[in-house]
């Protein structure tokens, strides 16, 4: 699935000052591709991952997910917007979001509260096979505060997973974890995108991270200033 963004400019207002957090950007993202978004404080990055992620619509241009014929996501109502959001995308944070009085595997499976049909049974064996894939299955029954950061990172990564996306959205998905677990949750990422094509996009402010995407995009004051193709590192150089 592609991501196509066209001449996207975003303002914020704070008070009498006018912030420009994204100037006109062009950006097309293919299907299976393994992106960096990289730049200084304040630079824009989450805001454009917001933007593509359908988390924010009100802004100038456009972000289109799919074919050519596909619609922008700001001229989608709510509700299409919400099924397009749970039906292609799987969002991964710094915080991890999950919630403390659920168990694992009942975070993992939370997305099936929204939709998608799966019996509660079924929803609980894909929460199970998920946690499975993150190294995680032995804990599908604690709960966060039993969890160590990185533990706790493998539960949203299964949750984001648990809907079948096509594209990933990382925002400093190691930022808060020591330099030996932020690695090993890369790895997670290297794997989904080499083994199952899903696009993961990825945005650092960490170089040894940013060094494992195969494309980096370096945004500075809103503007993308660098967009190259890279040899990613292997994990024993990074
Ligand atoms: N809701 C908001 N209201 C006002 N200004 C905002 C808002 N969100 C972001 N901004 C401003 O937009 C600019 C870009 O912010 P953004 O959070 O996208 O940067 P960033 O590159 O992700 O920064 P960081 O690495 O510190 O997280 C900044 O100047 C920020 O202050």
């Amino acid at each position: 699935m592609n991501l196509v963004v066209h001449n996207l400019t975003r303002r914020f207002h704070a008070g009498e000052r006018e912030v420009t957090a994204l100037d006109g950007i062009e950006l097309t993202i293919e299907g299976g591709e393994f992106v960096a978004i990289v730049g200084r404080s304040g630079s824009g990055k989450t805001t454009l991952l917001n933007a593509i992620g359908g988390l924010d619509t009100d802004y100038q241009g456009s972000v289109t997910l799919g074919g050519p014929d596909a619609p922008a996501l700001h001229t989608l109502s709510e509700r299409e917007l919400a099924a397009t959001r749970q039906r292609h995308l799987g969002y991964v944070f710094q915080q991890f979001n999950l919630l403390n009085h659920l168990s694992a595997a009942e975070n993992v499976a939370l997305p099936s509260f929204f939709g998608g049909g799966l019996s509660a049974a079924d929803a609980h064996q894909r929460a199970l096979d998920l946690l499975e894939g993150v190294g995680l299955k032995h804990l599908s029954d604690a709960r966060p505060p039993q969890l160590s950061g990185g533990q706790k990172q493998r539960v949203a990564i299964a949750r984001a997973l648990f809907a079948k996306p096509d594209i990933l959205l990382c925002d400093e998905p190691t930022g808060s974890l020591d330099r030996d677990t932020g690695l090993q949750i890369l790895e997670i990422f290297e794997r989904l995108n080499g083994e199952q094509g899903i696009t993961v996009i990825l945005v650092t402010h960490e170089h040894h991270v940013a060094a494992r995407a195969h494309r980096r995009v370096v945004l500075d004051q809103g503007r993308i200033v660098e967009d190259v193709a890279q040899t990613p590192l292997s994990p024993e150089v990074a």
